[in-house]
């Protein structure tokens, strides 16, 4: 039997809480008929690296403007970093893992818009090592740091990286984040959401900053997967078994 494949987006916070990676990686080991492709985040390390730099870091709808210069600070943050700093958890859980950034993973970047500076979106370069690291039983962990066909590098959000990857192997994808769902204006959560809803909520600035890219990132996904995609937290490790065998954790997000 061919074993289904899940993405699981780890946001960077998860680096801030001793062990909560490696209390995730535990639940890997446990499933049989399952291979897992982490991507990462590490924005609060950028965040940290940036200001002992002297640098001031602004956000446009969620995303980092990436100016050239700062851009050392954010790939030694997220490839270099918080990857290895994964890498430790994962070993110490069992794991193989095999460091990754979105080129290696068969993701190509492009600049997404020139006022974001080296902000980068992803599209598909199809020459990935994913499934040949997969098959000899190695555990990908995947930073959201990108290259074009030039060698130019960019730094994506790594829910978009996620889903990306998520696409081109056609995989389940879940996004573990810091709440346990997305919030109503009421500070509930919200079990599904469909696109009419995101919007209406993102118009009435419930949803905002980095959870509105993680929704609207999630519809996109959904709508190519033709499936639902989760957002919950890597706050309690029973949320990842519980997602894994199929059951409602945090909020669904319809295609
Ligand atoms: N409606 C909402 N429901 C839940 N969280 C929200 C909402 N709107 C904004 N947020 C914020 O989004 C954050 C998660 O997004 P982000 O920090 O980008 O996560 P990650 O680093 O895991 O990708 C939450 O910690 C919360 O502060
Ligand atoms: C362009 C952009 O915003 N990149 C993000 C990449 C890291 C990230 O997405 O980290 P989390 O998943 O922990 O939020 C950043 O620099 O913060």
């Amino acid at each position: 039997m061919s074993k289904k494949t899940w993405v699981i987006k780890l946001g960077g916070a998860v680096l801030n809480t001793e062990n909560a990676a490696k209390a995730l990686f535990d639940v890997l080991n446990e499933q049989q008929n399952a291979q897992f492709v982490i991507v990462h985040g590490g924005g609060a390390l950028v965040d940290t690296w940036l200001k002992e730099a002297g640098f001031a870091s602004a956000k446009h709808q969620g995303l980092r403007i990436s100016p050239a210069e700062q851009m050392p600070y954010i790939v030694g943050a997220l490839a270099g970093c918080a990857n290895k700093q994964l890498m430790t958890q994962a070993i110490s859980a069992g794991h193989k893992p095999v460091g990754l950034s979105l080129y290696e993973a068969g993701v190509t970047a492009t600049q997404k818009l020139k006022a974001l500076c080296l902000v980068g979106k992803c599209t598909s370069n199809d020459d990935s090592i994913i499934n040949d690291l997969l098959k000899i039983g190695r555990l990908p962990i995947v930073s959201s740091i990108g290259f074009d066909e030039q060698g130019l590098w960019y730094n994506v959000n790594a829910d978009e990286a996620a889903a990306a990857i998520a696409s081109n192997l056609n995989a389940e994808l879940i996004f573990m984040t810091d709440v346990e769902a997305v919030l109503d204006a009421n500070k509930q959560p919200l079990h599904q959401l469909d696109t009419k809803h995101i919007d209406t909520l993102i118009d009435e600035g419930v949803i905002v900053g980095g959870m509105e890219v993680k929704v609207k990132t999630s519809l996109h996904a959904a709508q190519h997967l033709r499936r639902g995609v989760y957002i919950s937290s890597w706050q309690k490790p029973e949320n990842l078994t519980d997602l894994l065998e199929g059951k409602h954790v945090g909020t669904k997000i319809t295609p």
